[in-house]
């Protein structure tokens, strides 16, 4: 949802650091994979030692790296298939590593099986979202719909665990994953219904 609302305005916040790299004669590539290693590292170190504030800082001063890299290859004009096979194979190690130190802290130090248990929910799910879509496509189809696309998941993942480094009670995280997990297994079945729908229409033709 947010992926379809926020892309332009993103876009255009974005088109002046993109501008600069340009100049500095910085690759897309390069900005991919920096963005993946900001985001993974400041996920795992900090997640798993319960430094939620810290941590959602780093990884969103690295996350829209994954915004700005699209800018620049289209800036450049050189949008290519490996540019984007790097940039979805990539977005699944940072969203892994986001939700993977969630577990790893509450599997651990912070003792809560529920939390632990809800956040590798939401990794698996997460992936199963991102694989309908890249193996619809992988077969000449579509399923670009759902309600928990992946900037929806890192805006809801995100604040709310910015917020609970600040003080916000633990529950609200509960209440925000359980609900993140619903939401990704039912775009899950948006996905499925919708590339059903394309792949019959084709058998029929
Ligand atoms: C007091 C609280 C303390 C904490 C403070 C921090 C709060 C943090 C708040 C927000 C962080 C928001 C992070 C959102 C990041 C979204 C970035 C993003 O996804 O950009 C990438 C995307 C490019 O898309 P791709 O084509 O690369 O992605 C494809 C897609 O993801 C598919 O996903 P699927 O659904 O299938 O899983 C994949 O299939 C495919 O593989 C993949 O390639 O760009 C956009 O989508 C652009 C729109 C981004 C919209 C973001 C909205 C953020 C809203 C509010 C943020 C507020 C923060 C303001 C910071 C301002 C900084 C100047
Ligand atoms: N290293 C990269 C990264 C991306 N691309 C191209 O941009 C498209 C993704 O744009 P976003 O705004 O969604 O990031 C991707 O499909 C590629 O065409 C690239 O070429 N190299
Ligand atoms: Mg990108
Ligand atoms: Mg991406």
């Amino acid at each position: 949802m947010l992926n379809r609302f926020a892309r332009a305005l993103f876009t255009r916040l974005f088109t002046p650091i993109a501008t600069f790299f340009v100049r500095l004669g910085i690759s897309p590539d390069v900005v991919t994979l920096v963005g993946t290693l900001g985001v993974s590292l400041g996920a795992l170190a900090f997640y798993p030692r319960g430094e939620f504030f810290w941590g959602t800082v780093v990884i969103t001063a690295f996350v829209f790296s994954d915004t700005i890299d699209g800018v620049m290859a289209r800036m450049m004009n050189r949008s290519s298939n490996w540019g984007a096979y790097l940039d979805s194979t990539l977005d699944r190690v940072g969203d892994s590593a986001i939700f993977g130190g969630l577990v790893l802290y509450y599997a651990g130090k912070g003792e809560d099986n529920l939390l632990a248990a809800l956040a590798l929910a939401c990794l698996i799910l997460g992936s199963v979202v991102s694989y309908s879509k890249a193996r619809a496509e992988g077969l000449g189809m579509t399923a670009n719909v759902g309600i928990a696309e992946r900037a929806d998941r890192l805006v809801a993942v995100l604040v709310t665990t910015g917020l609970v480094g600040l003080g916000l009670p633990e529950v609200v995280l509960t209440v925000v994953l359980a609900l993140l997990a619903v939401a990704s297994l039912i775009t899950v079945f948006q996905r499925i219904l919708t590339v059903r729908r394309q792949a019959l229409t084709a058998a029929a033709e």
